[in-house]
């Protein structure tokens, strides 16, 4: 049964339709070609063709619902996708068809407008979960590494006035459960059940659909920036430079001295234009999982802990504190991560620039090969951040020149919460 979403009832879940074994647009996740995979319809203007749990938009549904809610949107407004479309072709990779390669993005999210272009014509509200376009960035220590002569402009990659070109690309999140499961090696019911409890009951549907097995997290997603020809990262001849990097707002916008965040993001933009200015690409990926996907309050209340601890703070104590506050030390869970790397076709990473072992070993796990592992240079280590890097070293991130030892690390003071 179809209940208008305009009624005054108010559903509280939907059902498997009884008697039916196929939805109208059904999903087969991974399918040889779009049409047979099906379009992700997750928008609520026609419910009946909803077939994922979830709405578009991640966290940002609430502030449609805000929206509408204030009668500042028509709550049956559909987008108008002309001209919205990519501006840069990528894929169809053979990544995009095996089911277990990609399991929280829509391969197809960007071209959604094309490949469903009849369907959309013939009414049904299908929306692309991911857009690709272009801009221009200039931040100022990539200006400092033309100032130094680190940087040469060449005037496509980077120009004089110190602005990188760049293709960037926004990524929504889909999951498709069952793969979602089998990487955190779970059932695909036990992880229904644990997202339907720790969301509060949000998705019902979690639980009373399970012959819809896509969903749309109301979470952050990612947004890549990629520097040079996006062609050279599916060409096994040219180099790839890569970061991968969790958001940390406030570092990363702000510039606060307590952790290496914003030094190494832009140490990795720098590396990326110099391999694209030699011929290969760079690729940034920013994930939204701030504080370690705990959150930034989590984060605040966590370094308040570190500096108020007895003995201040330390290095030694570095990821306890958070593990005291969070009930675990990091949330990120880094096994999905490689699948935007996956969507891009890529299959080496020449220069990757970072320490954590688990983006390392999620990523070779994967099947990327990681040629060499750039550490960010101490020098553009912050004053306040050498409690966190060696607390990371000790704990096994990445380090050529060794890590410090008990002693080593206790020795390791951050400021107290006086000296700010
Ligand atoms: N909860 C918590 N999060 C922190 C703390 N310090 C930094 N973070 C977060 O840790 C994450 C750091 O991410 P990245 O910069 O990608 O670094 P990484 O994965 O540790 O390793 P690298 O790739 O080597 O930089 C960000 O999400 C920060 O917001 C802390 O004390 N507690
Ligand atoms: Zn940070």
């Amino acid at each position: 049964m179809t209940t208008p979403n305009r009624t005054t009832h108010i559903r509280l879940t939907s059902h498997p339709e009884p008697g039916t074994s196929t939805h109208r647009f059904p999903l087969r996740w991974g399918a040889a070609t779009p049409k047979e995979r099906g379009p992700v319809i997750g928008s609520v203007t026609n419910p009946a063709d909803r077939n994922v749990i979830g709405a578009h938009g991640g966290a940002y549904s609430l502030y449609r619902a805000l929206a509408i809610s204030a009668r500042a949107m028509n709550p049956l407004a559909r987008p108008d996708l002309t001209n919205t479309h990519p501006t840069a072709g990528i894929g169809p990779h053979p990544s995009w068809f095996d089911p277990d390669r990609i399991v929280s993005l829509d391969p197809w999210g960007h071209m959604a407008g094309e490949v469903f272009a009849e369907e959309i014509a013939s009414g049904v509200d299908i929306r692309p979960t991911i857009a690709v376009t272009k801009a221009r960035l200039n931040v100022p220590e990539i200006l400092a590494a033309m100032g130094a002569k680190r940087l040469s402009p060449d005037g496509t990659v980077l120009h004089a006035s110190g602005d990188i070109s760049v293709t960037k690309v926004a990524v929504d999140p889909v999951w498709h459960l069952p793969g979602i499961a089998q990487r955190f090696g779970v059932s695909d019911s036990v992880l229904r059940r644990t997202l339907f409890e720790q969301t509060g009951g949000m998705y019902p549907e979690l639980v009373t659909r399970p012959d819809m097995n896509v969903f749309l997290p109301p979470i952050g997603g990612a947004t890549v920036y990629i520097m040079g020809d996006v062609a050279a990262l599916t060409d096994d001849k040219r180099r790839i430079a890569c970061r991968v990097h969790d958001e940390c707002n406030g570092s990363d916008v702000f510039g606060s001295d307590i952790c290496t965040c914003r030094p190494y993001l832009m140490h990795g933009i720098e590396e990326c234009v110099r391999e694209a200015q030699t011929g290969g690409a760079g690729v940034i990926v920013y994930n939204r999982k701030e504080g370690r996907a705990l959150g930034e309050v989590t984060k605040f209340l966590v370094y308040n802990a570190r500096k108020r601890q007895e003995g201040g703070d330390q290095a030694s104590t570095y990821f306890e504190r958070t593990e005291c506050v969070a009930g675990v030390q990091d949330a990120r869970f880094q096994q999905l991560m490689p699948d935007v790397l996956h969507w891009l076709g890529i299959r080496r990473i020449d220069r990757l620039m970072s320490m954590s072992n688990m983006k390392h070993d999620a990523l070779t796990e994967s099947g990327i090969e990681i040629v060499e592992r750039v550490p960010i240079p101490p020098e553009l280590v912050p004053p306040d951040a050498s409690v966190e890097i060696e607390a990371k070293k000790a704990a096994g991130y990445y380090t050529p020149d060794g890590a410090p030892d008990a002693d080593g690390l206790a020795a390791v003071k951050g400021r107290d919460l006086e000296k700010f």
